[in-house]
């Protein structure tokens, strides 16, 4: 019999939510039933977007007195048991799974199950990320309390990257130290970079043991992978999403020591600080009052490009910045990979959109044999993976993947349903 699925991503100012149905007794992937987000929790106006198959319920929706992530999952399960067309999902209790993506695992190489003492581990480590793992922890409890029938496992956005040798992944501090504390490179998007790996291989008809690309998730958190025989084998996030590419509101990486002259508050909690969140001003600053957002104004890439285009200073400023350090981690990680890349895949909001940045990426890693088609890069369509390189060339391909975490967390979890699920009367 057919099983729900429930994929739960809960982003720094989202929650998405998408729903499959899968045959636990068939090796079919499960299929997509609805999505639906709710959006702006950071940035009022809270609004909602809902589609049921290929049908747009709501688009943008406002909707009130939604301000945290718990009860953005209220209101979603709200409206999915109440819609009258939504069949198979009438009633809490038809959800046999519910997937949560856990940014930071820590240790964690592999999806889990979420009972009492994991659920404490995590609490632990939302030391390490608190600015992103506070939200997903809440949902699960929120899922706990309304959805008590499902199981409900954590896929870790670091997992992908357990696969990182140790001397990319060691930070060169006093050993001890970095032991006792858990101080070393994790990497985040994982599931992102898993779904890339596994969609790029097949659309490449190459075995996913096989496939060495460089993988770009360019979305308002944005980060590089080099993948090497299908696994991740550097990125450029580390302890947490901190480091590596800047983003909408994040620094990327600075001299560490820069914080101490930009505000002497560096050490102390931020007022939105509480005793079970600890954040500092340090945190706070980097994390969130930076990025494109101090540059240009905007946390909207889009709208960056295009002021850029119109000559705007400090938005041509933002992106040429953006485009120096992508091309930076492009060629560290093709000659990590020793020149022997598959293709260059860009993905997330970002690399799926950003026409022009693929374009001035494009033009400046030309000299590593990839070169993107100006016709293509301009009209790239729904495929899930699609080609933007010339015909001919060097053979290196580039491309644009339509990744999707929910869908990543749907397919692991249908894969390994019976590992997965939680014991009778457990
Ligand atoms: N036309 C566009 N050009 C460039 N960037 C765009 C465009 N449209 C959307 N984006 C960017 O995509 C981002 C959202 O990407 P997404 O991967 O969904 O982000 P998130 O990290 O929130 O999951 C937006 O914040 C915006 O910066
Ligand atoms: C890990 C991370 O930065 O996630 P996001 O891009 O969704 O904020
Ligand atoms: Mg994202």
């Amino acid at each position: 019999m057919s099983q729900i699925i429930l994929s739960i991503n809960a982003g720094s100012s989202s929650v998405k939510v998408s729903v499959y149905t899968f045959n636990p007794s068939s090796s079919s992937p499960p299929k997509q039933l609805a999505s639906i987000s709710i959006a702006g929790l950071t940035a009022p106006p809270v609004a909602l977007t809902y589609s049921r198959g290929s049908t747009s319920v709501a688009k943008g929706k406002k909707i009130d007195n939604i301000s945290n992530a718990q009860d953005a999952f209220k209101s979603i399960l709200e409206h999915l048991t109440s819609d009258p067309d939504l069949e198979e999902l009438k009633h809490p209790d038809d959800i046999a799974f519910a997937c949560h993506r856990i940014v930071h695992g820590g240790d964690y190489d592999k999806p889990t199950r979420i009972d009492r003492d994991t659920y404490h581990h995590l609490e632990a480590l939302s030391a390490l990320a608190p600015l992103h793992n506070a939200g997903a922890l809440e949902i699960v409890k929120a899922v706990h309390a309304s959805v008590p029938k499902a199981s409900n496992i954590a896929f870790f956005d670091s997992a992908f990257h357990a696969s990182i040798p140790a001397p990319a992944r060691t930070y060169m501090i006093d050993p001890a130290k970095a032991q006792q504390n858990k101080l070393r490179k994790y990497g985040f998007h994982g599931l992102s970079y898993a779904y890339i790996a596994r969609t790029v291989a097949s659309h490449l008809q190459k075995p996913q043991e096989d496939l060495n690309i460089i993988a770009l998730h360019l979305g308002s958190g944005a980060s590089a992978c080099a993948i090497r025989n299908g696994k991740s084998l550097d990125t450029t996030m580390g302890l947490t999403p901190l480091s590596g590419l800047p983003g909408a509101t994040r620094s990327g990486d600075v001299d560490p020591s820069l914080i101490f002259h930009f505000t002497h508050d560096a050490g102390q909690p931020s007022p939105g600080s509480s005793k079970e969140l600890h954040v500092t001003r340090a945190e706070e600053i980097l994390n969130k009052e930076s990025g494109w957002k101090a540059l240009a104004g905007t946390t909207d890439f889009g709208e960056v490009s295009a002021k850029a285009e119109k000559g705007d200073e400090m938005a041509k400023l933002a992106f040429e910045v953006f485009v120096d350090r992508l091309v930076g981690y492009v060629g560290s990680y093709f000659v990590k990979l020793e020149g022997k890349v598959d293709a260059l895949v860009f993905a997330g909001g970002i690399g799926e959109h950003g026409v022009q940045l693929r374009e001035a990426v494009g033009r400046k890693v030309q000299c590593l044999g990839f070169e993107v088609d100006g016709a293509k890069n301009g009209k790239v369509g729904k495929e899930v993976v699609e080609e933007i390189s010339k015909e001919g060339g060097e053979g290196k391909k580039v491309l644009v993947c339509k990744t999707d975490e929910q869908e990543e967390m749907a397919e692991q979890c249908a894969r390994e349903a019976d590992a997965l699920r939680r014991p009778e009367g457990k």
